[in-house]
């Protein structure tokens, strides 16, 4: 049984076990959608692994398919979430959070696709994906949602243009700057890392202008969508992190940007991370991505890769120019690239100085942490049913390892740290306002706060 929240103050899980609800449609349909594209990619894919494979490569696919029909069918027909069985370096952590979630709601039986935490059962439907390729070798490490997320790249090549061009030109007179021209275009940047979050980057905000090219044009009117903006406490966490060490030579500055989705979204935190060095708001910046294919277009090590090379690639001078620098920025170590197995696995961010000790000492050497997207927000919420006018720091429940911002556009029905009456309002204009993606935060909490 969950916790009783009145008793201990802590909202319930969200769940499919609540009819009508957005996890329910989540788990009853999108996740089956999902997962039958998946299957789609891969026998689509079949010749390819033919004359990559040979016959070892139609039996990978047949099996491979196989697995994931079988899933499909044990998750539409509610049935018990197995262990899992790959060997892989995370699976012993995986089958002891089914044992945790088992001893929580009972016995073996009841923990189960509408039974169990939403958020534990999506993340494990992915990590059954990578379960069904890892047993099928020699397409074991075969990406499943690629196409989609080089498209995403492919589709926004006029923003990605526009952006590089503005953050060129910017970086060209960067010396010139006043602190407060400097923060005008941080904060620019740091919107359009935001509404990058919405992906497919449907930046007209309900406006017939989504034909514009640059993501820099539509930021003023997309500013009202904004719920919390809290960016006045990133600048500010920044400037404050600019201090001279013992030696009088400034201690470095670094900020981790724990990653969402590729693609366009990727350019804007690229640009962004750029943005941040050339001005000297920061001397290392730390991306963590995901160890294996992740949520559709979450990105792994290998789109990242991907995306700076494409970028140098690219026929056309500032994008190639910014590529250039991005791969300078990785080679001298002021970029690095980590990608911890707990971003893949299902625990609440709340767990992760318990569960993976190493990731929060690596993220309290940080002086801010930019958490990108909705995923990662309802982990740092615990994906909990909180009532909105709670605030962040009692959602995070003690995740605090460093100064942090969430920025998020709203994908799923948990949001806190709202004023009272806000969330009356927003659902009178918009009844699907936490899950239509048009609504954002920017939404900071610093332990510091705490003394
Ligand atoms: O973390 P992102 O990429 O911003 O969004 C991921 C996500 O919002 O997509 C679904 C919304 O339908 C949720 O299951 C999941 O949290
Ligand atoms: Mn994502």
């Amino acid at each position: 049984m969950a916790a009783d929240p009145s008793v201990t103050g802590v909202a319930p899980s969200l769940s499919a076990g609540v009819v009508g609800s957005f996890a329910y449609f989540t788990v009853k349909d999108r996740l089956p959608t999902i997962l039958t594209k998946v299957i789609d990619t891969i026998h689509r894919n079949k010749n390819k692994f033919f004359e990559e494979y040979g016959e070892k490569g139609i039996e990978a696919e047949k099996q491979t398919i196989s697995l994931l029909s079988k899933l499909r069918n044990e998750l539409q027909t509610d049935k018990p979430v197995l262990a899992l069985t790959d060997g892989l370096q995370d699976t012993q952590s995986w089958n002891q959070y089914l044992q945790r979630q088992q001893i929580l709601q009972g016995d073996q039986e009841s923990v189960s696709w509408f039974k169990s935490p939403w958020l534990y059962v999506e993340c494990y439907m992915y990590r059954k994906i990578q379960e069904a390729l890892w047993l099928n070798p020699p397409i074991s490490d075969y990406d499943v949602f690629n196409e989609g997320k080089t498209q995403s790249f492919f589709e926004s090549q006029k923003a990605v243009m526009a952006l590089c061009t503005y953050v060129e030109g910017v970086k060209k007179c960067i010396k010139e700057l006043s602190r407060n021209q400097i923060f005008e275009h941080f904060i620019k940047l740091l919107l359009v890392s935001l509404w990058g979050n919405k992906c497919d980057l449907s930046i007209s905000a309900g406006q017939d202008n989504s034909q514009k090219t640059s993501p820099l044009d539509s930021l003023n009117s997309l500013q009202p969508f904004i719920l919390v903006d809290d960016s006045n406490m990133v600048w500010s966490t920044l400037l404050s992190a600019q201090r001279p060490g013992q030696s009088g030579k400034a201690t470095p500055v670094r900020v981790d940007m724990v990653l969402d989705n590729a693609g366009f979204e990727l350019v804007t935190d690229l640009v962004l991370a750029d943005f941040l060095v050339s001005s000297g708001l920061a001397n290392e910046i730390h991306f963590h991505g995901k160890s294996f294919p992740w949520f559709v277009s979450d990105v792994t090590a290998n789109d990242f890769q991907w995306t700076i090379r494409q970028t140098l690639a690219a026929n056309h001078m500032w994008m190639s120019k910014s590529g250039v620098k991005w791969q300078g920025y990785l080679k001298e170590g002021v970029w690095c690239y980590h990608d911890h197995p707990f971003w893949t696995q299902p625990h609440e961010f709340s767990d992760m100085a318990a569960d993976a000790p190493d990731l929060y000492a690596t993220l309290q050497g940080a002086d801010l942490v930019l958490f990108k997207g909705d995923l990662n927000y309802r982990k740092l919420t615990g994906d909990r049913d909180w009532d909105h006018t709670v605030g962040f720091d009692t959602a995070l429940r003690g995740f605090a390892p460093a100064p942090l911002c969430s920025l998020r556009t709203l994908k799923a029905n948990v949001q806190v740290g709202l004023q009272p009456g806000q969330a009356e309002k927003l659902a009178s204009q918009d009844p699907d306002w936490m899950t239509c993606g048009k609504y954002a935060v920017i939404q900071f909490y610093t332990p510091e706060s705490e003394q």
